[in-house]
């Protein structure tokens, strides 16, 4: 959906969400976890309260109310509502960026998710951790299971693997003077093991797989010929491939001389919103985005609220979720107002 400015000839704001939600375990649930019910303390349970429906309803409803004011903008406003993102946004945003429909929006900025707060202040994300999502095979010999078969799939080579892949997780740095935050370091986490078909049968091949979020201060091919140095280790026919890679670690500029950026900030201190800074340590469309070279700011207005993102229960306040429309309401009129830079005139 596009709200034409003023000065249509100008970069335009984007405004994202996606439509995708992932499933539940209804069995954990209070509630119906599609009856968007709400408690008695104004607390509305529903898959997609936090993650992401919210931002898309209070992006619709504060244009809305811009719009029943007469306020027109100077630069153009686009709304885009995009699938797949959950799974990866292969054939979402990251087909789209790459498609001369999405280059002619001429976009200069991007908003889109972010994450609950828990205390007052509200978080904003300027980059992501590269995610990185890897299986790795290990054929090995097969044999009885009641007998010594040296060279096994799984004692040697994915025991082997696993240990060299666990030894970078980096809990011990958080919390530290240089890691503040979840999105500052490396975390791995072994999420599937596949192989083997009964007790006493010794299998030929097992698979495991990785996941790793890698911060955007890491160099990325230092570290993948790490996990290669791992494999050969582990035996000369281990392999691994990627099934998700993400290689692009541009982070979206949060210097006050930033006019994107100041504008945000601005709008969000005469609101008395304090903002906390950090990458974000999952993934979202924004990634695909600032590899475009468009910055990108990843903002859910949601603070005094547990991160509930993908959770049992995820609820959204109704007084939270009706404050972040008017944070909408002043924040997108401050974005489309940054003056023109000197190569838009
Ligand atoms: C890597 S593509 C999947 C995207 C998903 N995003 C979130 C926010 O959970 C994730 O980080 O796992
Ligand atoms: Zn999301
Ligand atoms: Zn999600």
């Amino acid at each position: 959906m596009t709200w034409e400015g003023t000065k249509p000839t100008l970069k335009s704001i984007l405004l994202n969400s996606h439509t995708d939600v992932v499933p539940v375990y209804q069995e954990h649930w209070k509630y119906d976890a599609f009856s968007a019910f709400k408690d008695a303390e104004g607390n509305i349970y529903a898959r997609g309260t936090q993650d992401m429906k919210c931002v898309t309803i209070q992006y619709i409803q504060a244009i809305r109310r811009l719009m029943a004011d007469g306020w027109k903008p100077i630069r153009t406003v686009h709304l885009m509502f995009v699938p797949d993102e959950e799974v990866g946004g292969h054939k979402g945003m990251e087909t789209f960026v790459k498609h001369p429909e999405f280059q002619k929006l001429n976009i200069g900025f991007s908003l889109d998710e972010g994450l609950a707060n828990p205390g007052d202040a509200f978080t904003v994300f300027y980059g992501e951790r590269n995610p990185w999502w890897i299986t790795v095979h290990c054929p090995g010999s097969p044999g009885h299971g009641s007998r010594f078969v040296e060279n096994t799939a799984a004692e040697k080579k994915l025991s082997n693997f696993y240990f060299r892949f666990i030894q970078e997780k980096e809990k011990h740095r958080l919390n530290t003077s240089e890691c503040f935050t979840l999105g500052d370091v490396t975390t791995v986490n072994m999420t599937m093991v596949k192989g083997g078909v009964a007790y006493n049968v010794i299998p030929a091949e097992m698979d495991v797989s990785f996941d790793l979020r890698i911060p955007p201060t890491v160099n990325l091919p230092e570290f993948e010929a790490k996990i290669k140095e791992w494999c050969t280790e582990a035996g000369e026919d281990v392999t691994y491939e990627f099934a998700q890679k993400h290689m692009n670690q541009n982070i979206t500029s949060t210097e006050e001389s930033d006019p994107w950026w100041s504008a945000f900030s601005a709008s969000c201190k005469a609101m008395n919103m304090t903002l906390e800074k950090e990458i974000f340590p999952a993934a979202t469309d924004s990634r695909f985005i600032r590899a475009v070279g468009i910055p990108a700011i990843g903002f859910s207005p949601m603070n005094r609220t547990p991160i509930l993102l993908h959770d049992h229960n995820e609820f959204l306040n109704e007084q939270v979720f009706l404050k972040g429309i008017s944070v909408y309401e002043k924040l997108i009129p401050a974005l489309v107002s940054v003056p023109a830079f000197p190569d838009e005139a």
